[in-house]
């Protein structure tokens, strides 16, 4: 079977396929390295064959990664690396190596399902936009802190803002002004990542009218469906361009 990976900044998303390369069979989310190699190796039942991954950390954590699930299962491993164009996607970075891997994958991915212009937004430890033409011109993007950092530079940074992750949880039940502190801040940074999904969109309205299709992903994407009508919760989307860019012959 084959083994997907996205590895963020904060964790990693993994699947397997069936050799057919198309169907999942199992996936999660894992917060180390070891983790994910305790999570395939309690399953010599996938019979791991190959793996494609894109990673946004470092050289050395990529290779100590691409290591590890050499020596453990034996696979033939294939990385996703930056190019200047791919599947019919002009990269928009002045220097294409510095655009995030998975910002590519996700609007590779997103510009071929959309078959036309679309604006791919990221909620991750950062939260990214990125802007495709129907001509496949990526016109470039932006980067800002995601709902954990927003939250925890808040929680690092005063003397006062403490609370636990079932209260923050709570909190989300509704937008009304909050009346304690979880409440304020929790709701305070959803307005923020709201405001920005709206942000983008007004954009995309500017630059193509009606004529672009919006995808969430991203492990908080959940958050902000709902703010932009007809948008697609594609969660998978890197996993989408993944594939583009990196086919198992
Ligand atoms: N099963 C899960 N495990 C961990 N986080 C999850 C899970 N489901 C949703 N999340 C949310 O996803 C967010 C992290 O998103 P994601 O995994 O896309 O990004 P990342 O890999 O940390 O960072 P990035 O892709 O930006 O480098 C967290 O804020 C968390 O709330
Ligand atoms: C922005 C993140 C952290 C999002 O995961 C990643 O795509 C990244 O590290 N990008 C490099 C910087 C850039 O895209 O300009
Ligand atoms: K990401």
């Amino acid at each position: 079977m084959i083994l997907e990976l996205d590895c963020g900044n904060s964790f990693i998303k993994w699947r397997v396929l069936r050799p057919d390369g198309v169907t999942p069979v199992e996936d999660g989310v894992v917060s180390s390295d070891s983790d994910l190699l305790a999570s395939l190796s309690d399953a010599e039942k996938f019979q791991l064959k190959k793996c494609r991954l894109v990673s946004v950390r470092t050289q050395a954590e990529t290779d100590s990664l691409v290591a590890s699930l050499v020596e453990s299962f034996g696979v033939s491993v294939v990385l996703a690396v930056p190019a200047r164009e791919m599947a019919g996607v002009r990269n928009g970075y002045e220097d294409y190596e510095r655009l995030g891997l998975d910002r590519w994958l996700a609007l590779l991915g997103g510009f071929h399902l959309a078959s036309g212009a679309c604006l791919v937004l990221d909620f991750g430890t950062a939260v990214t936009a990125d802007f495709v033409a129907a001509d496949g011109g990526h016109l470039g993007g932006f980067i800002c802190p995601g709902m954990p950092l927003m939250r925890n530079q808040l929680r690092t940074h005063t003397r006062k803002i403490r609370y636990d992750d079932i209260a923050a949880e709570r909190a989300h039940e509704s937008l009304a002004p909050g009346r304690a502190t979880v409440e304020a801040v929790e709701r305070g940074c959803m307005l923020m990542l709201r405001g920005f999904v709206l942000t983008q969109f007004e954009l995309a309205r500017q630059y193509w009218g009606k004529d672009f299709v919006v995808f969430l992903t991203g492990g908080d994407a959940n958050l902000v469906s709902g703010v932009v009508p007809d948008a697609k919760v594609v969660p998978d989307l890197v996993f989408v361009g993944l594939a583009m860019a990196c086919p198992l012959s």
